[in-house]
């Protein structure tokens, strides 16, 4: 404890990766922690995002290397669904006592129960007054959900991860991470899906050549895409839904996935009567992740900002924020280059400066293109999809990779070093990697 005016020396608001990355070192340098969470410990990312999805999603991945190699193994890969979810849980069950543990061994208090500021330094847990010398928001985000009549009848990503049998009929409304992703596992365990989309493009921050390419891949496997339709109701019809939309559009349904976006969770903690600025994109911090209330952080998801909110862009602000709550930094947050990718198969991920920022700037970026299954290792796997593109400056360095290919994530991991650090061809030689391997035969392109 540094601090004996009050009960903690930090309080954070949230048990996500906004806040446990960091809560933890800093609880074990000797500093007095307390953690305010309602639901779940550890958050969304390991009990309803990332970590539940990439099991849901790991046998469709085996399905799609299992097709591409049909013939070189013999008989039929089908997931079966129940046994997926199962699994899942099998996985990420012991997850929220696995984070509590890491927290109660370094004296973290976990305070259940609903956080609401109430002054600078006190939190009301379910109306009990902790008191802390700083404070946290690390809330993250929650489902959007579309302000139409029957929008009680459509579910969210949560529920799609516990679903005990994969509907005959799904629909999905919206075409981002959640709305591709999902639609990609449905289609997979055997449902007939129907992506609707209000605008032309899906992903919208990814390279729409890359992203045209996989939908198309969507349609051949039968999902059926239905573009610039703005859906205007839901309805219970016998034992099944309609789908209602502009334009006279009608579809029979079973199942609803609204995936049109996640919100911040900024109402109802308290910034309203602190005066503490937030907006629809969520809390607004300076370049120290500090509200306006000095002693008041902001961390994770909720922050308004234009990295992207993924579980690592959260564990470098929670990581940022214990440096300087420890004393060992005070300098601002500089963010390094943040990779994204969407789990779809194939995958499409993306660094750096995009192809096309690169097309619009011709005098500063060169691009250069690949199609991964001329590559002789992806060969290996008789890999039936991929392109890239690699941005360079003018002294030819890496500054920017997209690629979609069932590798793309790895892929991207291993260019990272050389965009992050800027490194030359000297720096470049100098890295050996396991050979063969996706690593050898990305950073062979350099
Ligand atoms: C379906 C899905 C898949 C995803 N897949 C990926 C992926 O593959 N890769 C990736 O990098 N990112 C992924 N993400 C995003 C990732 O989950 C988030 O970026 C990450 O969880 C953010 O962490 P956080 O701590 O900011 O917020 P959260 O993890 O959302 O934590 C916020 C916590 O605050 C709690 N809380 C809120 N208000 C209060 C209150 N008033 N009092 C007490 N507790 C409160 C909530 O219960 C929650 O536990 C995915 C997200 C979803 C929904
Ligand atoms: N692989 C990953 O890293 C991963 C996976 C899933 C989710 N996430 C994270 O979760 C967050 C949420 O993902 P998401 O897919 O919900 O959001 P998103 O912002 O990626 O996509 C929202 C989609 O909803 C559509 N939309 C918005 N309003 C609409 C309306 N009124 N009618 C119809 N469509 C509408 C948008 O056009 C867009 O296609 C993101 O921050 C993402 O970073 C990450």
């Amino acid at each position: 404890m540094k601090n004996q005016q009050y009960d903690y020396d930090v309080l954070y608001i949230g048990s996500g990766h906004g806040t446990f990355d960091g809560a933890i070192p800093l609880a074990a340098k000797g500093f007095k922690v307390g953690i305010v969470e309602y639901d779940l410990v550890g958050g969304t990312c390991p009990n309803r995002g990332c970590n539940a999805k990439i099991t849901l999603d790991a046998p469709v991945a085996l399905q799609r290397q299992f097709e591409n190699l049909n013939g070189v193994i013999e008989g039929e890969a089908k997931i079966n669904w129940s046994a997926n979810l199962t699994h899942k849980q099998e996985v990420i069950g012991k997850l929220p006592d696995m984070i509590a543990g890491l927290a109660k061994s370094v004296h973290i208090d976990i305070l259940s129960g609903h956080g609401v500021l109430d002054d600078p330094h006190t939190v009301l847990v379910d109306g009990t007054p902790k008191t802390a010398e700083k404070i946290v928001i690390a809330t993250g985000l929650r489902p959007h959900r579309l302000d139409i009549s029957g929008s009680e009848l459509a579910h969210d990503s949560s529920d799609f991860m516990n679903l005990s049998a994969m509907p005959k009929r799904l629909t999905v409304i919206g075409s981002g991470y959640i709305a591709m992703e999902f639609a990609t596992m449905a289609n997979a365990a055997g449902s007939e899906v129907t992506v609707i989309t209000h605008g032309n493009r899906a992903l919208r921050k990814f390279n729409q050549d890359f992203v045209e390419k996989i939908i198309d891949d969507l349609q051949k496997r039968g999902v059926k895409f239905v573009r610039n339709t703005e859906v205007t109701s839901f309805e219970k019809t016998g034992t099944a839904l309609t789908v209602n939309a502009e334009d006279n559009f009608q579809l029979e349904t079973d199942w609803i996935l609204d995936a049109t976006g996640r919100i911040p969770n900024v109402e109802k903690i308290g910034l309203d009567k602190l005066g503490v600025e937030y907006n629809k994109n969520g809390v607004v911090v300076n370049d120290h992740l500090q509200t306006n209330v000095p002693n008041i952080y902001a961390s994770g998801d909720v922050i308004d900002k234009i990295q992207p909110k993924l579980t690592p862009t959260a564990v470098f602000e929670s990581t940022y924020l214990m440096h300087q709550f420890a004393g060992d930094s005070s300098s601002a947050i500089d963010y390094p280059a943040i990779p994204s990718v969407v789990f779809t198969s194939p995958r499409i991920a993306q660094v750096g400066v995009t192809p096309e920022e690169a097309k619009k700037n011709p005098d500063k970026y060169t691009i250069e293109t690949h199609h991964t299954p001329d590559d002789w290792y992806r060969q290996v796997d008789k890999e039936q999809l991929g392109d890239n593109a690699l941005i360079f400056d003018k002294e030819h360095h890496l500054v920017g990779a997209s690629e979609f290919s069932d590798k793309a994530d790895d892929a991207i991991n291993t260019l990272l070093p050389a965009i992050e650090f800027k490194l030359g061809p000297e720096q470049l030689g100098r890295l050996i990697y396991l050979f063969p391997s996706i690593s050898s035969s990305a950073a062979g392109q350099l």
